[in-house]
């Protein structure tokens, strides 16, 4: 499979030696975790959320693309550290260093250790809407229904 080039800085001389530089796990996988370029380990009580630096930046550069930033599922569902803005989106003009909001959404403390995997970057395309105003939409199948309007089975 082809893999799409995408310019990647190292902002902390630990990548490469002592903390691995990101990679896909295995050959199907969808995302590169990314690990937590910390000075020390962290400590987030119940609730709180921290900025967490990854070493690392991209520039996608081409706007057909984007990066998603989304949480590793072992972390969100055993530990509740999940990421405080949910979901991160990085812009294909980003320059800047990669972060991840970690949220400790859980009932225990969690320590996030040096060079820990936090979170997982994934390229997706992205499709630019162009907006063409109009008074009336012609008519569909669905209409304005939402929100349970087919019903719930
Ligand atoms: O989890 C994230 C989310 C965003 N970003 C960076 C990349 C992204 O391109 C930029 C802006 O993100 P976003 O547009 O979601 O945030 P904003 O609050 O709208 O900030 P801005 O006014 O800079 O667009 O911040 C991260 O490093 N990590
Ligand atoms: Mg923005």
């Amino acid at each position: 499979m082809s893999k799409q080039p995408v310019q990647l800085r190292i902002l902390d001389a630990r990548i490469g030696d002592g903390i691995p530089m990101p990679g896909y796990a295995t050959e199907g996988s969808a995302g590169l975790d990314l690990r937590a370029c910390l000075e020390k380990p962290l400590t987030l009580a119940p609730g709180e959320s921290a900025l967490i630096p990854t070493g690392l930046s991209v520039y996608i550069e081409d706007p057909s693309l984007a990066g998603m930033i989304l949480p590793r599922s072992g972390l969100g569902h055993k530990h509740g550290i999940v990421l405080g803005n949910l979901v991160g989106l990085i812009d294909s003009d980003y320059q800047g260093e990669l972060m991840v909001s970690c949220w400790n959404r859980g009932r225990s403390v969690f320590t996030v250790n040096v060079g820990e995997r936090i979170a997982q970057f994934v390229l997706v395309p992205v499709v630019q809407a162009r907006f063409e105003v109009v008074e009336e939409f012609q008519a569909s199948d669905r209409g304005e229904g939402g929100f349970g309007s087919t019903g719930r089975h």
